[in-house]
């Protein structure tokens, strides 16, 4: 086996295991690079992008199968199908590797997978997609299907933009959408300097490292093999979260002191900035549902060192009598249909159904109305998403206002992918008023 084939066949398992499976794809993609540590930094390097631009490119790239092929891509063995597919993104986006180097690698990994029978097949349809790659023809019409294969966006996700913002803000999403982007981090000023911490950085092998424009304390980095292999990242001197996602504790009127619960934590990102804000005072208490996601709240208390926050183990959606009006803040950054963050984890975009955005804008304002009552009179509640769904967001914050009119709105925010220069996140910070 060539290393070619190698790396080709690494794509293949994390997309199957997506698509297939139904695995987070941004896990299952760090899974096998923790399990395949030895392959280098350029191998590491096409399996991601392998990976990532399969999917960034998925609607487009089973277009582009199906003008070439009799049996649809629907209709295809899955192996097959994603053979097909990470090749056609190799052709068509990965300049670097001949058409006839594609080719051979599909049909030996066809092969190699069990399909002897259909090595012919896969080498028919992509010599015929490498002959005429150039003069495909795409839908102009309706606005929808168009963007929805050049974007590759499905089209239920377009429409249900389209009648919350303009033409020209969707447009501009789902060109943000493709864009790479750098990774952002946050680190705490009290902890780092940003200058001690950029020069870690850039000694540790990050390219780049620059203060992001929303806030001081995050960082754009790029560059970088795997985080989880640099030191600083061990020594907890950083977190991954984007800067919308830090605007939302950033919202918060954080006191010394304050008691504050975080009753949907989980990794932890709201939860630690909150007890940074706090410096070594008052209290953190950071729930989440299943052992499991209690289990990376720790993971990640203890990786930042942080003393005032704790994870507890608790459902948001069962009443918790003793937290009854004991928080200065209740953090509420409930689960939502992440399409805020899609150029992040491209893969939520072909999981999320729009019954289950419904579904999610229930389940929240169940949420909403078991914890609103553990927030001190004079505290506040934050709700927040990392969706652009205005049924998730606007209209559960209008809904509860009307539902409860104790809180008051102080603040609502909804940032938008290319608009704003971070993901697409919503918050609303809710004032329980004194009497
Ligand atoms: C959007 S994520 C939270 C992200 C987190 N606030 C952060 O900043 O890292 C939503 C979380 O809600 C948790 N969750 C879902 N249902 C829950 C429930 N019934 N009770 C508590 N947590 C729940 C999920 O496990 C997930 O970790």
């Amino acid at each position: 086996m060539t290393k070619t084939t190698n790396e080709r066949e690494l794509a293949l398992a994390v997309l199957l295991s997506v698509l297939k499976e139904g695995a987070p794809a941004h896990l299952a993609l760090r899974n096998i690079l923790e399990k395949y540590q030895y392959i280098d930094k350029k191998e590491r390097a096409f399996v991601t992008r392998v990976v990532e631009g399969t999917l960034e490119h998925l609607i487009e790239i089973d277009y582009i199968i199906d003008q070439f092929s009799k049996v649809k891509s629907a209709k295809m063995k899955p192996v097959i199908c994603m053979i097909l597919r990470i090749s056609v993104y190799q052709m068509k986006y990965m300049d670097h590797v001949p058409d006839s180097a594609v080719c051979n690698e599909a049909v030996k990994l066809a092969k190699k997978k069990g399909f002897q029978s259909l090595a012919g097949f896969v080498n028919g349809v992509l010599r015929n997609i490498g002959r005429n790659l150039s003069s495909i023809t795409y839908p102009k019409e309706p606005k929808s299907l168009c963007w929805s294969v050049q974007y590759s966006m499905p089209e239920w996700i377009i429409d249900k933009w389209l009648l919350a913002y303009s033409e020209d803000t969707v447009e501009t999403i789902l060109q943000d959408i493709q864009r790479e982007k750098p990774t952002c981090i946050r680190f705490d000023p009290d902890k780092i300097s940003k200058a001690d911490l950029t020069n870690r950085l850039l000694a540790e092998g990050v390219e780049k490292a620059e203060e992001h424009p929303l806030l001081p304390y995050a960082l754009l980095i790029s560059g970088y093999d795997y985080l989880g292999f640099l030191e600083s990242f061990e020594e907890g001197l950083f977190y991954v979260q984007d800067a919308s996602s830090m605007m939302a504790v950033e919202s918060l009127p954080v006191k010394s002191g304050d008691y504050i619960i975080d009753v949907c934590a989980a990794p932890g990102g709201k939860a630690l900035h909150a007890a940074e804000k706090l410096a070594g005072t008052g209290h953190v208490e950071a729930r989440d549902l299943t052992e499991y996601k209690v289990g990376l709240l720790k993971e990640n208390i203890e990786r930042c060192g942080m003393r005032n926050v704790e994870a507890v183990r608790m459902d948001a959606l069962v009443y918790d009598e003793a937290s009854c009006e004991k928080a200065d803040i209740v953090i509420a950054d409930l689960p939502c249909s992440g399409l805020g963050v899609l150029s992040g984890k491209k893969d939520i975009r072909y999981r999320m159904t729009e019954k289950q955005t419904t579904e999610l804008s229930q389940l929240q304002r169940k949420m909403l109305s078991v914890v609103k009552d553990y927030v001190k009179p004079g505290g506040c509640l934050l709700y927040s998403t990392c969706t652009i769904n205005r049924e998730e967001n606007e209209e559960n914050t209008a809904w509860f206002l009307g539902e409860y009119p104790e809180f008051v709105l102080e603040k609502e925010k909804q940032y938008l992918p290319g608009i704003d220069p971070c993901d697409g996140f919503y918050l609303a910070v809710l004032k329980k008023q004194e009497s």
